[in-house]
């Protein structure tokens, strides 16, 4: 049995965060074990309160987990604090582990959900532990310090992440403005780069997909594909999950966990390499 681990919020809608990760993992067949940052009262109206954890009590849950489980892939959601996110890279740093880090910031109806002081530790301490960073495209400008508007920008900013030590970057386009597809940039360290585009599905039931997708890509690591398949895989997960809506609550309802392997079909994914 595989097992992965998920560090991040717990989202009480249970279409985000903790919930999301813990789903993805499941329907993907590896174990999940989770260390909650924080708790956070959400619909899919929008937050309505947080209740932070202690960098101590999230190093007594980790430390209780890897000490007796073998996990393989580890994903960071959400991660409140600078200290936390301290204590965390501090515990990772010593373990040979494939690490995916979501930098969570904000979330979609507006909450912050990381301080804008974490955004340091997040670059000089995390994102060099990192196998694959997945930022959205104001998640990058805020680590880049960078306006991002075109492809050209996407790149650099892919190449500013590299050299903090990301063996791999993958800048999602669901907030780019383009109406008919969301494209996905891939950039390695070792100069490979792929675009992976699906279209786009006209809904405003997108909360938690950030999650969702790199929950899908530690899932595919911790089965011990390569890092570039586990990508792709995750995006067909991601694309399926989005377009089977389950069209629940009246804000930005949650995406079908369900919908990947219950559909025998893939979806479309254009691939173009660099
Ligand atoms: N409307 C859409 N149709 C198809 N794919 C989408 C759509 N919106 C987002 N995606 C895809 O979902 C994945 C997550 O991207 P997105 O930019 O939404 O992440 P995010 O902003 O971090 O999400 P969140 O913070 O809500 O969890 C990417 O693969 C992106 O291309
Ligand atoms: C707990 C949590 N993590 C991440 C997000 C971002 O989607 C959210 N809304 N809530």
């Amino acid at each position: 049995m595989n097992v992965v681990m998920t560090i991040a919020g717990s989202d009480s809608g249970g279409g985000a965060g903790i919930q999301a990760d813990l789903k993805t993992f499941q329907e993907l067949g590896v174990f999940g074990t989770s260390v909650i940052t924080a708790l956070t009262a959400q619909n899919t109206m929008g937050v309505h309160d947080i209740l932070t954890t202690t960098p101590q009590f999230v190093r007594s849950q980790a430390e209780a987990v890897l000490n007796d489980l073998p996990v393989r892939a580890v994903k960071t959601g959400m991660l409140a604090s600078g200290e936390i996110i301290q204590e965390i890279a501090e515990i990772l740093r010593k373990r040979d582990l494939q690490l995916v880090v979501d930098p969570v910031m904000v979330a979609k109806g507006g909450a912050q959900l990381l301080g804008m002081e974490a955004v340091r530790d997040l670059r000089d301490h995390l994102i060099p532990l990192s196998t694959v960073i997945t930022p959205n495209i104001p998640e990058a400008e805020v680590l880049t310090g960078m306006s991002i508007r075109h492809d050209s920008q996407v790149e650099k900013a892919a190449e500013h992440l590299l050299e903090l030590g990301a063996g791999c970057v993958v800048i999602k386009g669901g907030h780019m403005d383009n109406p008919d597809f969301a494209t996905d940039a891939v950039y390695f360290a070792n100069g490979r780069s792929f675009k992976m585009t699906t279209k786009r599905v006209r809904t405003r039931h997108t909360h938690g997909t950030g999650c969702t997708f790199s929950a899908a890509i530690t899932a595919f690591l911790g089965q011990g594909r390569t890092v570039g398949e586990s990508i792709l895989e995750a995006k067909h997960f991601i694309q399926q999950a989005i377009e089977q809506e389950l069209g629940l609550g009246s804000g930005n309802g949650p995406t079908n966990h369900f919908a990947y392997k219950l559909n025998q079909e893939k979806c479309e994914v254009e691939i173009v390499e660099a």
